[in-house]
């Protein structure tokens, strides 16, 4: 028999609890029972279903005093206490799976060493995009494959509300709460919004690509707070959409990277990754691009990764990967569309003078106007800016009205 300790029994454990409950198919390819009998909790007043022979604690002795657990898995979010409880079991030689990208991100070069000396496994495969298999994949049948860059929409809160917003002209407020009733945003919502959750992502994904965890500084981090209503309008003139974006490369020198809002063409694959959907791309010499496309967050697609990545333990004689890098030939991006409120105008103009930038489109909106600039030089403007990824060559046409400023275009 498996015996399996449940720590957190909120959208995530749930699903883990029926997902482990309902899928027989587990007991086949495990060759034994499956049972979870202990499940951790925190709130003492939460009415909760009785299931029976399944002790339901708030008390960490109690839970952690039970001898013969075969794995745990932990559905709780955050670094403290989760972090001491992983610790506990992985100091046990007691495989802990995962869906705490936080935890992973900031703790992940200690869990992984204590896995590692105790001869046992910290799998994290849900913790990054939901139900996509791609930290397994990278671990697993990617084990030995260079990877140049990696990049994707790796927050499904952030991704449904700018589809609701945008595609259905639904209110920010309302999109918010229908995620949060959804079970799809972290219980603080701000780590969706203003890019904590896909910075933690792209930090993991960062580290199994490129063989190193990131610091805290190496990939940057916005969310979708700066964006403005007449900033997506203008970019859906010249045909862009506009989402948030993780992403990772080798520089030659370096990883460099972060998580921005920017726009897509609509020659990118992931233009029409909506809703709560996440979509990674991966780009090396060999595969030059695999997409990965599907759930990022909600109860079934989570639970699934983690017992999948149960198996995949259980299963797998070797989960490390190789440290295979070459550096990106070029740029990811080539143009940005920088956003001028009509107060700003001059200012940019002279700008635009002074540092030589090569404006080539334009588009006039009541609230100011978008510039779309090459960005050869990958520096920040004074401006809001996005960057443009795809050919930009194929935007729709808007009607400039400054030809004469900059030049035909
Ligand atoms: N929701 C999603 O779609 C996804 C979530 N994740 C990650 O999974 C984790 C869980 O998320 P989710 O299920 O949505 O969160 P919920 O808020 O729905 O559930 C959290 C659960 O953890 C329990 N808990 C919280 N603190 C403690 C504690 N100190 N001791 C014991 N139990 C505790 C809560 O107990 P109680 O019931 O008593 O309140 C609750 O059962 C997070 O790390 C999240 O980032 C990852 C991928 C997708
Ligand atoms: N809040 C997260 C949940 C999954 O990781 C998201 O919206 O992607």
């Amino acid at each position: 028999m498996i015996n399996v300790g449940l720590i957190g029994y909120g959208t995530v454990g749930k699903g883990v609890y029926e997902r482990i409950v309902q899928t027989k198919e587990l007991e086949a390819l495990l060759g034994d029972s499956v049972v979870i009998k202990t499940i951790l909790v925190k709130d003492r007043q939460k009415t909760r279903a009785n299931h029976e022979e399944v002790v339901v604690t708030t008390e960490w002795d109690e839970f952690s005093q039970v001898a013969d657990f075969d794995v745990i898995f932990e559905a709780i979010g955050g670094i403290e206490p989760a972090f001491s409880y992983t610790s506990f079991f992985l100091e046990k030689g007691i495989p802990v799976i995962t869906a705490n990208k936080k935890l992973v991100a900031e703790k992940g070069h200690v869990l992984e060493s204590l896995a590692k000396l105790n001869q046992t496994y910290y799998g994290y495969e849900a913790a990054v995009a939901g139900g996509i298999p791609i930290i397994n994949s990278l671990k697993g049948v990617l084990a030995s494959t260079s990877i140049s860059r990696i990049s994707g929409i790796l927050n499904g809160t952030t991704n449904y509300i700018l589809t609701e917003m945008i595609d259905y002209n639904r209110s920010f407020a309302d999109v918010l709460l229908e995620a949060q009733q959804l079970g799809y945003a972290e219980t603080d919502p701000t780590d969706d919004l203003d890019g904590y959750d896909a910075w933690y992502k792209i930090r993991i994904l960062s580290r199994l690509c490129f063989g190193k965890w990131p610091k805290e500084d190496d990939l940057k981090r916005e969310g979708i707070s700066r964006v403005e209503d007449w900033h997506v309008e203008l970019g859906e003139k010249f045909g862009f959409k506009l989402k948030l974006i993780g992403e990772a490369w080798n520089s030659g020198t370096e990883v460099i990277g972060g998580v921005a809002p920017a726009f897509l063409t609509s020659t990118e694959p992931l233009v029409n990754v909506r809703g709560v959907t996440n979509g990674i791309s991966i780009e090396g010499a060999a595969i030059d691009q695999l997409l990965f496309i599907g759930p990022g967050a909600g109860k079934e697609a989570t639970a699934n990764s983690m017992v999948e990545d149960f198996l995949f333990y259980k299963r797998s004689k070797q989960y490390e990967r190789a440290t295979v890098t070459k550096a990106v030939e070029h740029n990811p991006y080539s143009h940005v569309l920088v956003c001028i409120p009509h107060a700003e105008r001059e200012q940019a103009l002279q700008w635009v003078k002074k540092t030589g930038r090569h404006v080539i489109d334009t588009f006039a909106h009541h609230e100011g106007e978008g510039w779309i600039i090459s960005d050869d030089f990958q520096e920040t403007t004074p401006f809001i800016q996005y960057p443009i990824y795809g050919d930009v060559s194929l935007r729709k046409r808007a009607k400039s009205l400054h030809s004469a400023q900059f030049g035909s275009f």
